[in-house]
């Protein structure tokens, strides 16, 4: 993904220099059948008819009733940097059928997203199916050659934003979420992706070094088994020396920690033989290289008769040479009854030692977390201050793919309907607005798609609203505020809009779930959200299904 500094940046409102984008986000980043269509179009001299698309998804994700839209900062970026290169040109020689005209290729190499329009929902803010989530209008040609390539900046960006949106509802607002999915990722893209859309959804920080760098996402992290396995004993020590915080004087750490070791066995009964010295000599070593930072994994052994008993004695011991250690992380076992047992053991060793501090130390829990566990956990009742999650978070494991499609739904100012069996699959024709509809008490109530050519819905006016496709069901809403969900992001070769940080986008993700009513938020069978068309919008519809569907013979 792309880059750097989340952008305050944008066309009139961007410094081109700054516009960074991932290289690998390019026009040629499509499906072939894209540019076999563009020659197509062009030699049936189609290539200016003015076209309407609707980039949409028909069903939320993970069985939920919401999906957050992201992805759209980087839509922009590609629209604004389209261009073939000359190698592009050079390939794309090559690898089309012979006989593709020049004259084609020289049209290309002039190509960019100039006259292409570009209305898009806000990045952040809660959408429904078939609502389309961005609008492209423009000459067919390029209009169709942004498809694939648009579609995969959105898919995978809103479902994984979607995601963590969803693990922050059910870990509360209270509880810390760390993304540690990039090893787990699908490849590097995947990895860095993961990381932006996860902060976006409501996730306080990455381990993805890179990641920070590039959004300006905090980076954090603990360590590794490894760490722990590599010391065997405190032969190994090469430095037990920790200069004290405020004296300045040298204390030998490991001596303070194996006299607290001893003490501690007592307070906590365990018996210190059955304890590691490895990972004593592991904990001291980790505190003397960040001792205002000291976080250690506790279950390399076991968590209760070594892990607990060697961190805390490290605790103390740095707490004699002035400083605070931050707490620790359980990465397997029964994470409820641990990280219980561990809140038990601080509260003791804060009572029995004088260390009220202790109380406060940080507990974090990793291994395979996905959303069941939490609510599991918060069922049975745990003392995680932090949850790190990986590869259930990034890989979308629950369902891996958000199907937003890219449908014409109008050319030349003629509706273009698609027909299916499925009647979900059946698109909405021609060029709509969307209105989101709020309660007098602020939540949403409906989103309303009508045509581009009605008046807008009336703050007080009785609406009628009905289901786009069962004649029966339909509903007067009359709304207390009225929302387009559109704006022109993209017009004439720029960047119409301030577009807002990343800090911001993730702001906005958490006020627009707060409009939506719980029932439509909670985990298990969900309301689902109203999406309804106007009457004048029904009416074309149908009217368009009947001109289009074929007349079936009995015989
Ligand atoms: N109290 C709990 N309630 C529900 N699920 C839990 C609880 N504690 C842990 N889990 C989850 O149960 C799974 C346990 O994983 P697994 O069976 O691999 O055990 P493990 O503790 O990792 O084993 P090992 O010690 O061999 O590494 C993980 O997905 C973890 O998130
Ligand atoms: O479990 P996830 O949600 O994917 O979170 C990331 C995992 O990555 C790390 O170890 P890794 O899984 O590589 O090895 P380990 O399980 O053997 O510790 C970490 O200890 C977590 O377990
Ligand atoms: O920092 C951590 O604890 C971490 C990072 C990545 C994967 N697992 C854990
Ligand atoms: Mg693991």
């Amino acid at each position: 993904m792309s880059q750097l500094q989340s952008s305050n940046s944008g066309g009139q409102f961007m410094d081109r220099g700054r516009m960074n984008q991932n290289g690998v986000v390019q026009p040629l980043l499509t499906d072939l059948y894209q540019i076999t269509m563009a020659y197509a179009y062009w030699k049936s001299g189609k290539t200016d008819d003015q076209s309407v698309f609707d980039l949409f998804f028909r069903t939320n994700p993970f069985h939920g009733e919401f999906t957050i839209f992201a992805g759209l900062e980087e839509c922009l970026k590609f629209l604004d940097s389209f261009h073939y290169s000359d190698s592009d040109i050079d390939y794309l020689r090559q690898t089309l059928p012979e006989g593709v005209e020049n004259d084609f290729f020289e049209y290309l190499a002039s190509l960019t997203a100039k006259d292409v329009t570009l209305y898009a929902i806000d990045e952040g803010t809660v959408a429904f199916p078939r609502v389309p989530i961005i609008k492209v209008e423009g000459p067919l040609i390029i209009v169709q050659l942004l498809e694939t390539t648009l579609l995969t900046l959105v898919n995978y960006a809103s479902l994984m934003a979607t995601n963590a949106a969803r693990y922050r509802m059910v870990a509360g607002k209270h509880v810390k979420l760390l993304e540690f999915g990039l090893r787990r990722a699908q490849g590097p893209d995947g990895g860095l992706s993961a990381s932006k859309y996860s902060y976006t959804g409501g996730f306080d920080g990455t381990s993805n070094v890179l990641a920070g760098k590039l959004f300006n996402i905090p980076v954090k992290g603990t360590h590794a088994h490894a760490y722990i396995t590599s010391f065997s004993g405190i032969g190994e020590l090469k430095t037990r020396l920790l200069r004290h915080k405020t004296t300045g004087i040298t204390g030998d750490l490991l001596d303070h920690a194996v006299r607290h070791r001893q003490a501690l066995a007592h307070v906590l009964d365990v018996s210190q033989e059955e304890s590691s010295e490895g990972e004593l000599a592991a904990m001291v070593s980790y505190a003397i290289a960040f001792p205002d930072g000291f976080m250690a994994l506790v279950d390399t052994y076991d968590v209760k008769r070594s892990g607990l008993l060697n961190f805390c004695a490290v605790a103390l011991a740095l707490n004699d040479l002035g400083y605070h250690a931050v707490g620790i992380r359980i990465d397997s076992g029964d994470l409820a009854y641990l990280s219980c047992l561990a809140r038990e053991t601080f509260e003791k060793v804060a009572e029995r030692f004088k260390v009220p501090w202790f109380n406060k130390l940080t507990i974090v829990a990793s291994n395979d977390i996905n959303e069941d566990t939490i609510l599991s956990l918060n069922e049975q009742g745990h003392k995680i201050d932090c949850f790190g999650i990986g590869t259930h978070l990034v890989t979308c494991q629950r369902q891996p793919a958000l199907g937003c499609v890219y449908k014409l739904v109008e050319i030349n100012g003629q509706p273009r309907i698609k027909l299916s069996q499925d009647v979900e699959k059946v698109t909405m024709p021609g060029n709509k607005n969307a209105y989101r509809l709020y309660s007098a008490d602020g939540h949403a109530l409906i989103d309303l798609l009508q045509k581009v050519s009605e008046p807008p819905p009336s703050v007080g006016q009785k609406v009628l609203c009905r289901h786009p496709f069962q004649e029966s069901k339909r509903a007067y809403v009359i709304p207390s505020h009225v929302e387009l969900l559109y704006k022109v992001y993209w017009k004439d070769g720029k960047i119409t809009q301030q577009l807002p940080t990343l800090e911001q986008v993730r702001e906005k993700v958490k006020i627009s779930l707060k409009t939506l009513r719980n029932d439509h938020k909670r985990t298990l069978n969900p309301t689902p959200y109203k999406v309804a068309v106007s009457d004048n919008l029904y009416n074309f519809i149908h009217d368009l299904w009947l001109q289009n569907a074929p007349i079936g013979e009995l015989s």
